[in-house]
């Protein structure tokens, strides 16, 4: 297709956009597998742990494929970002629910989360797509290493010292998320200013 500009157009109905919607259809899966049986260690929590990192892992592929093969879009880039949050921040609640992480924790990374998500679609209604920054996937990335930590009930074959490498690992993605969110808050500012001073 297309576009008025004479340039073609990327459609929407691409690969790496349906390996997103994948990740986004795994997501309730994965929560029941995890809330099901109450924080057990058993196989249902061994299921929970694969999947999320089968499914938080298309992430990188997804981008990947998008980047070589030239299907980058603005649905794309809104989208990924939210299936994301979607896993991330589910999986903190879940953890949270099972007594397994403090609430604080969660409450503090699904604010900035969601925040930065609102921000997004206020930019987009003024014409700005805002992608992810390198700050961003770098969160998501700790965040993803001790998500997965904690799912995997790793504790059960090697001994408890493990718990220490786990908080050690949050505290790390607890760190990058509150860093790159006040980065993009530096940006939101500077955006804003830059509106203003738009003619109307
Ligand atoms: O921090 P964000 O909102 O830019 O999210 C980053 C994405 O999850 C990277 O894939």
């Amino acid at each position: 297709m297309t576009a008025p500009d004479g340039r073609d157009r990327i459609s929407n109905w691409n690969l790496p956009n349906a390996i997103t919607i994948l990740r986004i259809v795994m997501a309730p899966i994965f929560f029941w597998l995890l809330l099901a049986d109450g924080g057990a260690d058993g196989p249902m929590r061994w299921w929970a742990a694969v999947i999320f990192i089968v499914a938080i892992s298309t992430d990188w592929v997804d981008g990947q494929i998008a980047r070589s093969r030239g299907l980058v879009t603005d649905l794309g880039k809104l989208l990924d970002p939210i299936a994301d949050k979607l896993l991330t921040s589910g999986a903190l609640v879940c953890l949270s629910i099972l007594g397994e992480l403090w609430w604080w924790v969660t409450i503090l990374i699904v604010v900035r989360e969601v925040g930065i998500t609102v921000w997004r679609f206020v930019e987009l209604g003024r014409g700005t797509v805002v992608p992810a920054s390198s700050g961003g996937k770098a969160k998501t990335f700790a965040q993803a290493i001790a998500i997965s930590l904690f799912l995997t009930p790793l504790w059960t074959l090697v001994g408890d010292w493990i718990l220490w490498v786990n908080w050690a690992a949050m505290a790390v993605a607890l760190a990058l998320t509150v860093w790159s969110g006040l980065l993009y808050v530096r940006d939101a500012i500077r955006l804003a200013r830059e509106h203003r001073a738009e003619p109307r």
